[in-house]
């Protein structure tokens, strides 16, 4: 069966210093990982639309959206995510846990204290470099 390519958005949200992590639930893939909080790219939308959309559905917050920190393609056992994380701030609401079950809010060179899901190693590295 072929391997299924994964188009996936990230939203390294910062307030400040500090930059929001989010984990994932014990139920679902790379369970208990920690994650920017985002989700997939739908068809018919831009990465930025989608992490709009992701970000109000999951955190019922609205964000700006900035610059692009990075993208690296992953190759895990269900399928080859290419994750594209940007800056953000948030414009509206104050995030809540709907779909993760803890957030935290860190500064970069705190991030490599938590375990991350290994996509987003790079992106935590640039975060580090230019803090
Ligand atoms: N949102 C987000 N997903 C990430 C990151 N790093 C990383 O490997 N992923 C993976 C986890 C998922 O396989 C996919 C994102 O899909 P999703 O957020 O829409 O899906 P999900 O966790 O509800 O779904 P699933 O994989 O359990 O089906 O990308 C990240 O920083 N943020």
């Amino acid at each position: 069966m072929k391997i299924k390519n994964i188009h996936v958005v990230g939203a390294v949200i910062k307030d400040g210093n500090k930059i929001l992590c989010a984990q994932r639930g014990m139920e679902k893939s790379l369970p208990g990982l920690w994650e920017f909080p985002g989700g997939k790219i739908e068809e018919t939308e831009t990465p930025q639309a989608a992490l709009r959309r992701e970000i109000q559905e999951e955190m019922h917050c609205q964000v700006e959206i900035g610059e692009q920190v990075e993208h690296t393609v992953y190759k895990y056992d269900f399928g080859i995510v290419h994750l594209t994380t940007f800056y953000c701030q948030l414009v509206e609401g104050t995030p809540v846990l709907t779909e993760h079950i803890a957030i935290e809010w860190l500064e970069a060179h705190e991030l490599e204290q938590l375990e991350w899901a290994p996509a987003d190693i790079p992106a935590i590295q640039k975060l580090k470099q230019y803090a």
